[in-house]
């Protein structure tokens, strides 16, 4: 960690700052009081980023709090080594949003925390100030006067002390009467001019080294970073630098230089002169010709400077302009409810459901115009698969250089560039996935979430947080409408809906999570209809006959689009599907030695990989078990669909589209791309081909296995295939072109086929909910998985019984066990049991199933049961996870 200010003498301050430490453990879950010193006063916020001493070590924190007292002895409090950064990286609402997530996924604050930080600035840093562009035209036009000495130090010092009052830092809110301010006072200043006419001579200047110069200026710096006229560059060290980019400027004025060119002879360097007047006087050298710039550089017309640049990501894509559509009948009432809540300013939360081309995005766009008019931002969660360059291009049409993109595929730099964006203001949409909901605007107005359903959306490793509850959250605190949409709404979200409306009493246990209102679009735009769908029974097939993977009625249909010219997208659910290698002759499996699970194919590589603990070795040529040479890849069977594809179909194509072929940085998009100009027949591929995609040649949609995830042990297997069919089924005929859907499956009569091929999910959803009702899961109860670990079985089971024994105790003290309606308990406790992977990294593994309804605080009883449960950890080493509303079940 970089110093940016010193410390001095620590018992002058008597302002306490309230750290979470960056240490993730239980016992240290809580605020540390550290002493504020003098110099830091002025910068020390809620969400500002401090190097505290804690033990033997300086480590990291956050501050949440600032106060007066502590009940800590003065003898024994310690200050506040070093502040990190100038502007805090987190906003306040955020550090409330983090407490609230420890709170609602029973995680450690500091944990919530460091998940809102983009991780570049986790690297070591250095931070620098330079001018904004308002304080750069200032200086243009109010030159600063002559009698500037180097040393910056005038009579009128005595300035920077006054005006404490009227300033009112730190307050987020405070930020118009800030740049007001600014205007009035303290631009008038010649000693403000002065500072800002040093910055830019020295700039990128540390903030250390202009308070030398200029002692009492830090709330006047301050002030300045927060109205923009200065900006903080972060440098990265190690990990990621500021970009820099080398340019060419005039050293002219304009008339000078366009005297000067008309009297070149040189062509080439006349076209570069003419060049730079028409870009201001400025280019980018690796648009020139350089040999020309040599010459001028020469000559002293022109200089090569360094100037840092953003990086974007999307820079060399040019975004076609769109203009809103007039909108459908159904688009415009769904639109003037959504404007209604939006002018309200009024937090609330709507499902649209929209069938697959019923124009939602277009709706999502309109709406965010609306936000964006109130001078409000807004947040596009979109799932990460689906964050093509397709998808992208939508928002960037519309909303150009508002928009920054937040995709996990770009590089940390280029993703911390984009953040700052963000936090810096210069945009006001943010697209990303997941995490993008701790996009750090100040005004949001609008949280879209896409494709609600999708199950990207729940963060697997801690916090264990879902994006949709911590989006309602947010926009509880910032008055915000949210818009979840999707063709096929999870249950949950889709029961809240209807229950939406009845008043809790009435809804007593079943009570829902959320409350939320039912929007709907239930055609597709232009009355294009939804594409008829035809369920092949892969028995009869088997029994006519046919052994290959296409039964007669798609091969029939691939045969048609391939002489008509059109497109076909082929889906193989792969979940159910094996990626490892068997023997053929012994029934050997390569496994982990350390976890109990089967170890994971890579082609590329030719590696077996354990997805659990990055165990790898390399694939064995022979049996290890009985030396035989059968041993063999299981594919994920799209490579096996692929070979028979084009045994079949000879020059046919193929897109195959997997996790095997998409490794590389925006192989993904480029094989979109591809088969968006038509450079392919067939687009092959796992789930990632099911989901938002809009190409109007694709006629016909192949699934290869419909019902391969029905027999997974999760209660969503139904939900999840019904989903799957559903959206894979709106890829077809989206245009002007009618479309058509082959399924083939070995279970043409369960309801998630029937229905998916109806495209009926009302139907769906009623025999759905009516099942989960009669088994008590959710959307009728909520749930939280307590996973326990440790290396000694027999220790382990004894710990689980215990710990489930010790869970039940305290819901018994609750009073929560008691029969409430009939036989239904409020509160059940399920196991122990071993976990569906019962050991990971050597560790064994065990879960219990804690089952609520109605009002009952899930976490809150989670928590108290894993504070009863920490001696098991501190005493015999056995460690607990938790997981609430778990989306797996392992
Ligand atoms: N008002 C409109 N007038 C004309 N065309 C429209 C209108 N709204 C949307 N469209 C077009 O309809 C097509 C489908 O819209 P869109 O992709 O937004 O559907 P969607 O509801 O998001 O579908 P999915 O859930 O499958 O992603 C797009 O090509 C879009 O440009
Ligand atoms: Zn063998
Ligand atoms: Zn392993």
């Amino acid at each position: 960690m970089k110093r940016c200010l010193s410390l001095t003498n620590p018992s002058d301050s008597v302002h306490i700052a309230r750290v979470i430490v960056d240490v993730p453990s239980k016992q240290t879950d809580r605020p540390f009081d550290y002493a504020i010193p003098r110099e830091m006063e002025p910068w020390i916020e809620i969400g500002s980023r401090v190097g505290v001493p804690f033990g033997p070590r300086t480590i990291q924190g956050i501050v949440i709090d600032r106060v007066n007292g502590t009940n800590i002895p003065s003898k024994k409090l310690k200050p506040i080594q070093q502040l990190l950064d100038l502007v805090p990286p987190l906003p306040p609402d955020l550090v409330r949003l983090a407490e609230w997530m420890s709170h609602q996924y029973v995680c450690t604050f500091t944990a919530a925390l460091q998940v809102m930080i983009p991780s570049a600035l986790k690297g070591r840093t250095e931070k620098a100030l330079r001018l904004g562009t308002e304080a750069l035209r200032l200086l243009d036009t109010q030159p600063v006067v002559d009698d500037w000495d180097e040393n910056g130090v005038g009579a009128d010092d005595s300035f920077w002390q006054q005006s404490d009052e009227e300033l009112e830092l730190g307050k987020w809110s405070g930020e118009q009467t800030l740049i007001g301010w600014l205007n009035r006072e303290l631009l008038h200043q010649p000693m403000y001019r002065r500072l800002l006419a040093y910055v830019q001579q020295h700039e990128p200047i540390t903030a250390e080294k202009l308070l030398q110069t200029f002692p009492y200026a830090a709330k006047a710096i301050r002030a300045s970073l927060y109205a923009g006229w200065l900006v903080e560059i972060e440098r990265i060290k190690d990990r990621i630098g500021v970009k820099k980019l080398k340019c060419v400027c005039l050293t002219m004025s304009e008339e000078e230089a366009l005297a000067f060119s008309a009297g070149l002879k040189a062509k080439r360097q006349q076209e570069t002169m003419e060049h730079l007047l028409a870009m201001n006087g400025e280019a980018p050298l690796k648009d020139l010709n350089a040999s020309a710039v040599k010459a001028l550089a020469d000559k002293g017309v022109v200089q090569i400077e360094d100037r840092e640049v953003l990086r974007d990501p999307y820079k060399e894509r040019h975004f076609k302009p769109t203009q809103p559509l007039p909108l459908t009948d159904e688009q415009a009432t769904v639109y003037s409810q959504l404007q209604e809540a939006l002018d309200r300013e009024k937090a609330k939360t709507f499902l649209l459901h929209g069938v697959t081309g019923s124009g939602k995005t277009e709706v999502y766009l309109q709406s965010i115009e609306r936000c964006l008019a109130s001078e409000r931002e807004a947040i596009v969660l979109v799932p990460e698969i689906s964050l093509t360059p397709q998808m992208v291009e939508r928002f960037k049409g519309r909303f150009g250089a508002k928009v920054a993109v937040l995709h996990s595929r770009l590089s940390q730099g280029e993703r911390y560039d984009e953040w700052r964006k963000i936090r810096e203001g210069s945009v006001s949409v943010a697209i990303g996935a997941r995490s993008a909901i701790f996009a750090p605007f100040r005004r949001i107005g609008l949280i879209i979430i896409d494709e609600e359903h999708e199950t990207s959306y729940k963060q697997e490793e801690t916090p264990k947080y879902h994006a949709r509850d911590v989006a309602i959250e947010r926009a509880v605190q910032h008055g915000a409408v949210v818009v979840l949409g999707s063709a096929t709404p999870s249950m949950e979200t889709y029961y809240a809906a209807k229950m939406h409306g009845y008043d809790a009493q009435a809804r007593g246990l079943e009570r829902p999570i959320w409350d939320v209102e039912l929007l709907e679009m239930p055609t597709r735009v232009a009355g294009r209809p939804l594409p008829p769908v035809t369920v092949v029974d892969m028995r009869e097939q088997l029994k006519i006959g046919n052994r290959s993977m296409f039964s007669a009625p798609l091969e029939e249909a691939l045969e048609d689009r391939l002489a008509k010219g059109e497109q076909v997208v082929l889906l193989l659910n792969r979940r159910g599907y094996s990626t490892f290698i068997m023997c053929r002759t012994c029934g050997y499996v390569a496994q982990c030695p350390e976890c109990d699970i089967s170890l994971t194919y890579h082609m590329k590589t030719e590696h077996l990989r354990c997805h659990y603990c990055g165990y790898t070795e390399r694939s064995p040529q022979t049996c290890p078990d009985c030396e035989s040479e059968h041993i063999r890849f299981f594919g994920t069977g799209t490579q096996r669909v692929e070979e028979q594809l084009a045994r079949r179909f000879p020059g046919i194509r193929v897109i195959r589209m997997d996790v095997d072929t998409t490794t590389e940085k925006g192989s993904h998009e480029k094989m979109l791309q591809q088969f968006r100009e038509r450079r392919a027949d067939v687009l092959l591929g796992t789930q990632m081909v099911a989901k938002g995609l809009d190409f109007p040649y694709v006629t016909l949609v192949g699934v290869i296995a419909a019902d391969s995830a029905l027999h997974m042990p999760d209660f969503r297997a139904a939900e999840k295939t019904f989903q799957l069919l559903t959206q894979v089924a709106g890829r077809a005929g989206r245009h002007h072109l009618p479309g058509e859907v082959v399924v083939q499956t070995y279970a043409p009569e369960h309801y998630s086929i029937v229905h998916a091929s109806g495209h009926d999910y009302k139907a769906f959803s009623s025999e759905e909910l009516r099942m989960r009702r009669a088994r008590l899961v959710p959307p009728f109860c909520r749930l939280a998985l307590l996973t326990m670990t440790h290396e000694e079985l027999p220790l382990l089971v004894r710990a689980a019984e215990n710990a489930v024994l010790r869970i039940k105790e305290i819901a018994e003290e609750w009073g929560l066990l008691k029969p409430l309606h009939g036989a239904v308990q409020a509160v059940d406790v399920f196991g122990p049991v071993a976990s569906p992977i019962p050991r990971i990294k050597n560790k064994y593994r065990f879960q219990c199933t804690i089952k609520c309804r109605g009002e009952v605080d899930l976490p809150s009883l989670v928590s108290a049961a894993l504070k009863t449960l920490e001696p098991m950890t501190r005493e015999q080493g056995v460690l607990f996870h938790v997981d609430v509303d778990p989306q797996m079940m392992m």
